[in-house]
């Protein structure tokens, strides 16, 4: 089984976050997954020095979404990192794989257009129990692990 705790870290190997700006683009799909996966993310960020004035919100309707959501908060806010947060459950169908696939894609693509480091922080899970397990629960948060991705990237940025 690969999964490991998502929420653990060493703060003292994690960079203060105070004069960073973070944006966090959020999917409303599944919002009792990704509102807790931005809650830890959020919390994780502030609790490395980040301040809430210089963390971003934006919502997006889905995972497919964060693409633009992402791109347009890239062109207009000034931004160090940005996290981009979903959950994508397997249905019945193959627009599961699309969802992934498409933005699996879109975010690495504008990895490679854009300077501003953009963390993929999106379930992409057989059922809502992995969801679950994985936004809070037995496996941790992957808003956590993500926010000190972001804190890591953003640091990296400045050299
Ligand atoms: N089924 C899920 C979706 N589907 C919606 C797409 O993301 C997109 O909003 C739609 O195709 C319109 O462009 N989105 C999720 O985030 N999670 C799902 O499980
Ligand atoms: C993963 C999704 O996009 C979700 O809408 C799948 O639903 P279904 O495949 O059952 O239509």
């Amino acid at each position: 089984m690969a999964t490991t705790n998502l929420s653990y870290y060493d703060k003292a190997t994690i960079p203060n976050a105070k004069n960073f700006r973070f944006g966090i683009v959020v999917s409303e799909w599944n919002a009792d997954i990704t509102d807790n996966l931005y809650l830890g993310a959020k919390q994780a960020l502030l609790e490395n020095g980040a301040s809430e004035s210089n963390i971003i919100k934006w919502d997006v309707p889905g995972s497919f979404e964060l693409i633009y959501g992402c791109k347009k908060m890239i062109e207009t806010q000034k931004l160090n990192a940005i996290i981009a947060i979903g959950n994508v459950i397997q249905g019945e169908t193959k627009h599961f794989d699309f969802v992934c696939d498409g933005v699996t894609q879109g975010i690495k693509d504008l990895n490679i257009k854009y300077d501003v480091p953009i963390i993929f922080c999106v379930l992409t899970d057989n059922n809502k129990q992995q969801s679950l397990d994985r936004s809070g629960g037995k496996h941790g948060n992957k808003g956590i692990e993500s926010a000190i991705a972001a804190i890591k990237m953003a640091a990296l940025r400045e050299f």
